[in-house]
């Protein structure tokens, strides 16, 4: 079972697409993540780099290759509506590779003050990291479910 199978499981939705938008820099390690999330069984040891797009069955998701332009008019589409924003520092494992903090520095995420997000350290050569972003996922989507419910049932909830 892959990560996105668990991730559906836990989240109640077996029977409901999940869209996943994935997006980052050339040869950031997207499709390695993406190849990764997927059952063992489907998953590929040809990873060449993608133009265009990718569709994966259950979860529609595409990968997009996104400048900080790109990255800054998604930002403003996705303005009002709090969907979650998972960022993973790929490449850990290399020397030179900068710490999560840094990069989260970097890329000002604490000026994200409207949505969840949450930055990983991942190495997805060897799958590490994705599941800690895919826990974090689960919690969020989770509170979300449970505060949609409070409200409609009046019981104490959040903003
Ligand atoms: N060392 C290391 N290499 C990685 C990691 N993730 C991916 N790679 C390698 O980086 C290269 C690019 O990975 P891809 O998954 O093709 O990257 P991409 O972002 O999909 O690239 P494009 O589709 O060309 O934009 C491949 O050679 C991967 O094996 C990682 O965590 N660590
Ligand atoms: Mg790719």
């Amino acid at each position: 079972m892959g990560l996105f199978d668990k991730l559906a499981g836990w989240l109640g939705l077996k029977k409901k697409e999940v869209h996943v938008l994935c997006l980052g820099l050339d040869n950031s390690g997207k499709t390695t993540i993406i190849n990764k999330l997927k059952p063992s069984n489907a998953q590929t040891q040809d990873i060449v780099p993608t133009i265009g797009f990718i569709y994966l069955s259950r979860c529609l998701t595409c990968q997009v290759k996104a400048d900080t332009e790109t990255c800054g008019n998604i930002t403003t589409n996705i303005k009002h509506r709090r969907i979650p924003i998972l960022f993973f520092a790929n490449k850990m494992d290399l020397r030179d590779a900068v710490s999560s903090v840094k990069v989260s520095q970097l890329l000002s995420l604490e000026n994200i003050k409207d949505k969840p997000w949450h930055i990983c350290a991942s190495d997805a050569l060897k799958g590490e990291g994705l599941q800690e972003g895919v826990d974090w996922l689960q919690g969020n989507k989770q509170a979300e479910q449970y505060m949609k419910v409070s409200r409609r049932t009046g019981s104490p909830s959040s903003g």
